[in-house]
């Protein structure tokens, strides 16, 4: 579905993204996990096309990208096979549009229906992502953050993409609300083959998100493979760091700071 060779992205004479190359099959998931600037932002964004990469393949679907502008029918086609959610839905919500509105705005953009088969879309969009009729009605300064980021996951999948990147989008969330959009995703990778890319700085987190991994530093792959592999049993050092790092269960962080102040 996804496949990324050699990718890199200088900004000015700093490197960001380095020789990244991975791929993923329909129905996948992968994530893609580093500290704050590793790179794994810069990484997406070249893939869902909003950062022009400064070499380096990305083929979606057989198809290569290519850089350069496009007509507004190559956007579409593009829109159609990758999707971006992000961290703060605000960023692909208009706060004057009520939800059904935005999510009926993005199937007619990818697709034009006729009026009566928009609405039934529009309904099993907002279905599939638990949100209902009130919900649909209401403008995303009425819903609950997990709300708001379920119409951002409405909205891109009205697209029907085959590959849908997630940039932190669930972090923000409470951790009962990240654990319902878990299973929404899941659920959506089952019905509709939808390959997931995660991007997340949170190693402790891919256990339940991925079947895969990929850990970056500085711009570079130093650890790929699938997330038992490479939490039962990291290679490279800064993956190990980093799993050191994730806090176990029972561990207090006012025991710390007393042993700490003593
Ligand atoms: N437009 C830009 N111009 C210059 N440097 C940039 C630009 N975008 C990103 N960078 C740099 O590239 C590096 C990688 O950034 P990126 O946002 O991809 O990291 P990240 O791993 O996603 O970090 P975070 O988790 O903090 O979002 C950082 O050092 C950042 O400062």
């Amino acid at each position: 579905m996804l496949e990324v060779r050699n990718l890199r992205k200088e900004f000015g004479d700093f490197v960001a993204v380095d020789d990244v190359t991975f791929s993923l099959p329909e129905q996948g998931s992968l994530a893609i996990v580093g500290e704050s600037g590793s790179g794994k932002t810069t990484t997406a964004r070249m893939i869902a096309g909003l950062e022009t990469p400064s070499g380096g393949h990305i083929v979606v679907a057989g198809d290569e990208r290519r850089a350069g502008r496009l007509r507004s029918r190559e956007r579409r086609a593009r829109g159609r096979q990758i999707q971006m959610v992000f961290q703060d839905p605000y960023s692909s919500l208009d706060r004057r549009q009520r939800v059904g509105d935005a999510v009926a705005e993005a199937v007619g953009l990818h697709q034009p229906v006729p009026a009566d088969r928009l609405r039934a879309r529009v309904a099993e969009l907002l279905d599939m992502v638990g949100l209902d009729d009130r919900q649909a009605r209401s403008l995303p300064k009425a819903l609950s953050g997990g709300q708001r980021q379920r119409a951002a996951i409405a909205r891109a999948l009205a697209a029907e993409p085959q590959v849908l990147i997630l940039d932190e989008a669930i972090a923000a969330l409470d951790v009962s609300i990240q654990a319902q959009i878990l299973a929404l995703l899941t659920r959506i990778r089952a019905d509709t083959g939808t390959a997931l890319l995660f991007i997340t700085h949170d190693l402790g987190a891919v256990r339940h998100i991925s079947d895969d991994v990929l850990v970056m530093q500085t711009g570079r792959v130093v650890e790929h493979g699938p997330v038992a592999t490479v939490l039962g049993d990291p290679q490279d050092p800064y993956t190990q760091r980093l799993i050191a790092s994730i806090p176990k269960p029972g561990w207090k962080p006012r025991r710390r700071a007393k042993k700490a102040a003593a």
